[in-house]
């Protein structure tokens, strides 16, 4: 074992130190460094420690966190030691070896996690995205590991509600999530710059979308939300044949148009034989907190409507309430910046409730044979 002492009074475990280093998770793949190649050596020098640290690319943005928990990995084993941390980065071929061994054996479109919700609504602007944000960030405060795929591909806003915008890490051709606000996300606007409009066609969603979850690391997800375009276009086929096993949530106003619209994502699951979780309708009736007067702005009666014509549950009916907004264009989600607010607490028994379905097999051929 190395040791060596700093004045009389420090004394230096380096194989624990190293220890507890190499237990230090890499943020993005959440796995220990040691585990992932990326611990260079651990050496006393100066009176201190030197870590070095190899990083995925050299530009990793994560770098300064990186460094704070190497710090406090060394202090938990040597307190008030002064820490060098270097950053250094995996040479090209540690950098495939990992994409191969992060990717596994298994070829094809990987299921990324157990439970998987599809966020539709028939007519845009109802608040698809936001009841997504939130139920996301809800669902990760319940200490789930969520993942949030923006499939939105041309009218992405997941960038703009999780107030968070950089090109995600890559490693030999495997991306890895942007974290914010502890859910892991991926959007079409993290690839492309922010005033270009984004014209990819059919094939081309496609392709993104098989992407989306062949090439992106999403790790150990409890929950998968994905957030759908409006409507019942190519992007919206494209994920129902590419993850067979997503329930549907439809989000729907009060107003009886967008119900109507929403019956159409309705039968398009049904025709599918897709599981539907239920219905949400938001921005029901705000209620006045000083007089308890509601104002149905937007009608009333779509959500429950919705649900009887679908046979499913009315989740919740998140309200209008100017929080939501103002804490969406603040770019943190309202059940973490306001959760006092009367859209997140249904946000969050929304999350609470939120049923776990299982696809049907009803007339789903099945490869079974009579011996
Ligand atoms: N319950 C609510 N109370 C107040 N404002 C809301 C509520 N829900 C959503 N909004 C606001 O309505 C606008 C549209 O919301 P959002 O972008 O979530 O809708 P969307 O259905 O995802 O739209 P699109 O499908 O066109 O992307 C946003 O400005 C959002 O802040």
């Amino acid at each position: 074992m190395s040791r060596f002492r700093r004045g009389a009074d420090l004394d230096l475990d380096l194989a624990a130190i190293r220890d507890a280093v190499g237990r230090v998770e890499d943020p993005e793949i959440h796995r220990p460094i040691a585990d992932l190649g990326m611990l260079g050596e651990v050496t006393a020098r100066n009176g201190g420690v030197r870590v070095e640290v190899r990083l995925t690319t050299p530009t990793c943005p994560l770098r300064d966190a990186f460094g704070v928990a190497v710090t406090a990995a060394v202090h938990s084993v040597a307190p008030g030691a002064v820490v060098e941390v270097v950053f250094g980065a995996l040479d090209e071929r540690a950098r495939r070896d990992l994409s191969a061994r992060l990717r596994g054996p298994e070829r094809g479109i990987p299921v990324p996690a157990p439970r998987i919700y599809a966020v539709a609504s028939g007519k845009g602007g109802v608040g698809k995205s936001s009841v997504t944000a939130n139920l996301a960030v809800a669902l990760a405060d319940q200490g789930l590991s969520v993942g949030l795929l923006d499939a939105d591909v041309w009218g992405y806003s997941v960038p703009h509600l999780f107030g968070t915008r950089r090109a995600p890490v890559a490693l030999s051709g495997l991306m890895f999530p942007v974290e914010a606000h502890g859910v892991r996300l991926m959007s079409t606007g993290f690839l492309v710059p922010e005033d270009e409009p984004v014209v990819w066609r059919g094939p081309m969603l496609h392709k993104a979308l098989e992407q989306f979850l062949a090439d992106v690391h999403w790790g150990d997800l409890d929950v998968l939300l994905l957030d759908l375009p409006p409507g019942t276009g190519d992007i919206t086929l494209s994920l129902l044949e590419l993850v067979p096993s997503a329930a549907l949530l439809a989000v729907t106003t009060p107003q009886p148009a967008a119900r109507v619209v929403a019956s159409r994502v309705g039968r398009m699951a049904k025709d599918a034989r897709m599981p539907v979780a239920g219905v949400v309708e938001n921005m029901s009736a705000a209620v006045c907190e000083a007089c308890g007067h509601g104002t149905a702005l937007f009608g009333s009666g779509g959500g429950a409507q919705l649900a009887g014509e679908m046979g499913v549950p009315l989740l919740a009916q998140v309200p209008l309430d100017a929080a939501l907004r103002e804490a969406g264009d603040a770019g943190v989600p309202v059940v973490r910046r306001d959760p006092t607010a009367a859209s997140a607490q249904v946000l969050r028994q929304l999350a609470a409730d939120l049923p776990v379905v299982r696809r049907s097999l009803v007339g789903v051929p099945l490869p079974l044979s009579v011996a």
